[in-house]
This record gives structure tokens, C-alpha cells and sequence, in this order.
């Protein structure tokens, strides 16, 4: 996250990293919470890792140096692409990864609540962008977890920041029009969490953008929204 600040504990329960195990094992990416055996995150995360026995799942961190062998890990048993994925500019980029055993929820770890489809005309005017992803375009995975508030703005807008790539209705858009507050590499796959009448959503998944932050090239984010069948189809 560029412009952001530390985070508490526990202020984001929902909140995981994803770790893959090769000959040494580091976070890739964020997910979210969404039943006590599926984590929400990108479909770019698992390109050319699409091997769930590689995959190492923590909730309740907010430092990734507190992450050692006796720390409480959950394997990954299955890993659900969206069959029109191919790359984050073109779209369809979320993912489902079900857990090997069921999470116990705490006040630390808990779900965050999907938006439904019919509430894709609410004004979210409180969200934040969450992760360990870089502070800045050339830098490193961040130890304490991060948080920015972001503004969303329309898809037309976007679109005009844009002209390479297509912002589809399944897309929405989040950043000031001066830069400075964005996600970034490592972020992917988080939430981006709107709280509406005093519930939290996951409104976007942290999906892609133009460098991290710059003036007028806004960060892009899978709208949940719009997939909320096919998560229930496929988690139900
Ligand atoms: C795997 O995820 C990404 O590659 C990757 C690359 C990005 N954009 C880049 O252009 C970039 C950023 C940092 C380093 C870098 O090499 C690049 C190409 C991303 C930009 C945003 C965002 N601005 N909201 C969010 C996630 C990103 C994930």
C-alpha cells in the first residue's frame, strides 16, 4: 500500500496473507475471509501456481516476522480460478481458495460480508485498501500491515485514465485524482473494505494499475458484486 499507515491488531480480521512453500516460503498475496473454509482473492496470484498443495494460508497477523513454525497454518485443499480469466487488464481476475480443514472464528479472524449483487447502486464513501504489497513502485513486501483510505470513482473516469485497456461494469476503480494513496505489488488479492451502516464489505479485490499511486492512473479492482453467484455457486 503507497500513502498508507500501520495497521492494529485485529482491525482487519478478515484480512490473510498467502504464502507459497517452494524451496523457501514468502507471502505473495492478500485474501479475505468469506466462510470458515473459503478465502476470496485474485486469479493473477495463482498464475503458474496453480498447485493448492504449495500454498500456506494465515489469518490474525499483522506482522509477517511473527510468522514462524508454531504459528497456526491452514493448508489449501482446492483453488477455484474463474474459467474467463486470463489476465488482471481484461478481467474475471478473483479466485476461491478452500481451506483444508474449517476456521474457527475469533475476534482476530473472522469473515468479512460479501455485497450483494442488488446493492450494486450504493455510494461506499468510507473504504480502505488493505496489504503488505509495496510502499512505493521499486521496493519489498512490508513486515506490518497496511492501510490507506481510497476514494472510488466512476468507471467513465477511469475509463478516460485508461484509454489502453477496457474498465468493464465487473471492474470499479479507487484512488485520488493526484495519486499519493494506492495499492501495489503484494496488495493483490486483498479487500478493498467499505464499511456501510456500520457493516463491513468486500467491495473490490486489489487486482491491478499502472505503476502504484501516480497521478490519474487510479488502482483497479474486481467488483464483487458482481460475482456474488458464482462465489455461491461455487462455495455453497
Ligand atoms: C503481481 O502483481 C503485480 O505485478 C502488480 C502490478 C501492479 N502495477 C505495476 O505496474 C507494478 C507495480 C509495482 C512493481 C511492478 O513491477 C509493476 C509492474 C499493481 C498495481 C496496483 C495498483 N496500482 N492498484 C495493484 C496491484 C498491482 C499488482
Amino acid at each position: 500500500v503507497v500513502g498508507g499507515t500501520d495497521s492494529l491488531r485485529g482491525e482487519w480480521p478478515w484480512q490473510v496473507t498467502l504464502q507459497v512453500k517452494l524451496s523457501t516460503q514468502r507471502h505473495l498475496c492478500g485474501g479475505s475471509i468469506i466462510s470458515n473454509q473459503w478465502i476470496l482473492t485474485a486469479a493473477h496470484c495463482i498464475d503458474n501456481l496453480e498447485n493448492p498443495n504449495i500454498w500456506r494460508v494465515y489469518a490474525d497477523i499483522l506482522k509477517l516476522s511473527e510468522i514462524n513454525e508454531d504459528t497456526p497454518v491452514f493448508k489449501v485443499q482446492e483453488i477455484i480460478i474463474h474459467p474467463q480469466y486470463v489476465t488482471a487488464e481484461t478481467g474475471y481476475d478473483i479466485a476461491l481458495m478452500k481451506l483444508d480443514k474449517p476456521m474457527n472464528f475469533t475476534d482476530l479472524q473472522h469473515p468479512i460480508c460479501l455485497p450483494s449483487k442488488e446493492e450494486t447502486n450504493i455510494i461506499y464513501t468510507n473504504c480502505w485498501v488493505i496489504g503488505w504489497g509495496y510502499t512505493k513502485e521499486q521496493d519489498q513486501v512490508q513486515d506490518i500491515l497496511q492501510k490507506a483510505t481510497v476514494p472510488l470513482i466512476s468507471n467513465e473516469e477511469c475509463q478516460t485514465r485508461y484509454q489502453q485497456d477496457r474498465i468493464t461494469d465487473k471492474m470499479i476503480c479507487a484512488g485520488d485524482r493526484k495519486g499519493g494513496k494506492d495499492a501495489c505489488k503484494g496488495d493483490s488479492g486483498g479487500p478493498l473494505s467499505c464499511k456501510h451502516e456500520e457493516i463491513w464489505y468486500v467491495v473490490g479485490i486489489t487486482s491491478w494499475g499502472e505503476g502504484c499511486a501516480r497521478p490519474e492512473q487510479p488502482g483497479v479492482y474486481t467488483k464483487v458484486a458482481e460475482y456474488a453467484d458464482w462465489i455461491l455457486e461455487k462455495t455453497m
